[in-house]
C-alpha cells in the first residue's frame, strides 16, 4: 500500500520547488492545477506537522508570489480545504508560524553527524538562497540552545516546591547558562543573513493578513469560509522560550506588549500553550527567592534575569540591524538593493507588531 505521502505527493512535488516557482511566477498556477486531496490518510503527528508545514509555505508563496501590489485575495479550495482540516487537528491557525517555520523546518545531511549547521538543513525553503536558509537555521539552533533551560525548568519547580535550595540553585544556574547560550547564537546570525536579502527578498514571505494594508480585509479560504479570515504572520515571538522564561521568573511587559506576547500563544501548538499555563500556574518564584533570605539563590536568580535582559538587548539590535537599516539603506540606495520593490507596506515595522 502506497503510503500516505506517496498519496499526497504533489504538495510535497510543489514545496520541494517552491523558490523557483515563486521567482518564476509559476506558483499559483502549478497550485491550481492541483487536485484536492484528502488528509483523512496522514498518519501521527509528524506526518501532520509535516504536512502543515508544506502547506504553510505553500501558502505563503501563493499569497505573496508577484509582491505586495499583486497580493492573492483568495486560497483557492484545493490548498485551503486540507490546510484548514490538518490545522484544526494540530490546534494550529491555517497560516505559516513559528513551529513550521523553524521548530520542524529542518533535517540532518548526515544522520550520524551533529546537530551543528554544517550538518543541517531545512526541509521545505522559499526564495532567499544562503539567507534564508542562515535565518531558518541559526533560529533553529537558538532553541536548541534554549532547550538545556527548558529542561531544568522542572528541576526549579522542585527545587522551589520541595523546597531544596540547592536543587533551585543549581537549577537557576543552568537556566541562565542557556540563556547566555542563545545569546551567543544568535550572534551567528551575522554569518549567515545578509540584511538587504532579509530585508527586501525575505520577509514578506512571513506576512500574515491581519492588520496588513496589503490584505486589508484578510484572506478567504475557499471552500471553508466565503468572510475573509485574519490571521498574523510567522515571528518568533511564537516560540515558547522566552514565554516560558518570561513565566517563571516572573517577568511583567508593557500592557501592550503583554497583549501582543499573549496573542502570539494562539500561534503556538496547543501542548506549548500548556506548558506555559502550567508555568504560569505555580506560585511565584521570585516571592520565593527573595523570602528565602538566601543571598546565593538571589544572585542565581538575578543572574537569570540579566542574562534574559541582555538577550532581548541584542535581539534589539538584531532588529535594528535587519529591519531599520536595512529599510534605510533600500531606500537610500534602491538600485543597490537586491529586490526591486522592497515591500512598503512592511517598512521599519514588526511582521505581526506594527510599530514594534
Ligand atoms: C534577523 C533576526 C531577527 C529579526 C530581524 C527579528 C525581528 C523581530 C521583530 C520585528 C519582532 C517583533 C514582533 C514581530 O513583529 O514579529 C520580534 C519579536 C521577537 N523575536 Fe525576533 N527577530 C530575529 C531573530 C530572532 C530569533 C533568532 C529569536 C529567537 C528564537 C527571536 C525571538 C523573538 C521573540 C521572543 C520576540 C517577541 C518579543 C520578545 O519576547 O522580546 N527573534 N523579532
Amino acid at each position: 500500500m502506497a503510503s500516505s505521502f506517496q498519496i499526497h505527493c504533489p504538495w510535497m512535488e510543489i514545496a520541494h520547488s517552491l523558490p523557483h516557482l515563486i521567482e518564476n511566477h509559476q506558483l499559483r498556477s502549478q497550485v491550481n492545477k492541483m487536485p484536492l486531496l484528502s488528509s483523512q490518510y496522514l498518519k501521527g503527528h509528524r506526518e501532520l506537522y509535516l504536512a502543515h508545514l508544506v502547506l504553510s509555505y505553500i501558502t505563503m508563496g501563493y499569497v505573496w508570489q508577484d509582491g505586495e501590489k499583486g497580493t492573492a485575495k483568495v486560497l483557492p479550495q484545493n490548498l485551503a480545504i486540507p490546510f484548514v482540516e490538518i490545522s484544526r487537528v494540530l490546534g494550529l491557525p491555517p497560516i505559516l508560524v513559528h513551529a513550521d517555520f523553524v521548530l520542524v523546518n529542518w533535517k540532518k545531511r548526515n544522520p550520524c553527524g551533529p546537530l551543528e549547521i554544517e550538518n543541517l538543513e531545512p526541509i521545505i525553503c522559499l526564495p532567499g538562497g544562503a539567507s534564508l536558509r542562515g535565518f531558518i537555521l541559526v533560529t533553529f539552533l537558538v532553541e536548541k540552545a534554549a532547550a538545556a533551560g527548558i529542561k531544568a525548568v522542572p528541576q526549579v519547580v522542585n527545587g522551589m516546591l520541595q523546597p531544596d535550595n540547592r536543587i533551585l540553585e543549581e537549577a537557576l544556574q543552568d537556566v541562565a547558562s542557556s540563556l547566555r547560550d542563545m545569546a551567543r547564537v544568535l550572534k551567528k546570525m551575522h554569518d549567515y543573513v545578509d540584511p538587504a536579502i532579509f530585508y527586501g527578498v525575505i520577509r514578506i514571505f512571513f506576512s500574515g493578513w491581519k492588520d496588513s494594508p496589503a490584505l486589508p480585509e484578510g484572506l478567504i479560504y475557499e471552500g471553508i469560509s466565503d468572510k475573509p479570515l485574519v490571521y498574523s504572520g510567522a515571528s518568533a515571538a511564537q516560540s515558547t522560550t522566552l514565554h516560558t522564561f518570561d513565566e517563571l521568573l516572573g517577568i511583567q511587559h508593557c500592557r501592550e506588549s503583554t497583549t501582543f506576547l499573549h496573542r502570539m500563544r494562539e500561534y503556538m501548538p496547543p501542548h506549548h500553550q500548556a506548558f506555559i499555563e502550567e508555568i504560569q500556574s505555580l506560585p511565584p518564584l521570585r516571592s520565593h527567592v527573595l523570602s528565602s533570605g538566601k543571598e546565593k539563590l538571589c544572585s542565581a536568580y538575578n543572574m537569570c534575569v540579566a542574562a534574559l535582559s541582555d538577550l532581548r538587548t541584542y535581539h534589539i539590535a538584531m532588529v535594528t540591524k535587519y529591519i531599520i537599516s536595512a529599510a534605510r539603506n533600500a531606500k537610500a540606495k534602491p538600485s543597490e538593493s537586491t529586490s526591486p520593490n522592497p515591500p512598503s507596506f512592511l517598512e521599519e515595522r514588526g511582521q505581526v507588531a506594527p510599530g514594534f
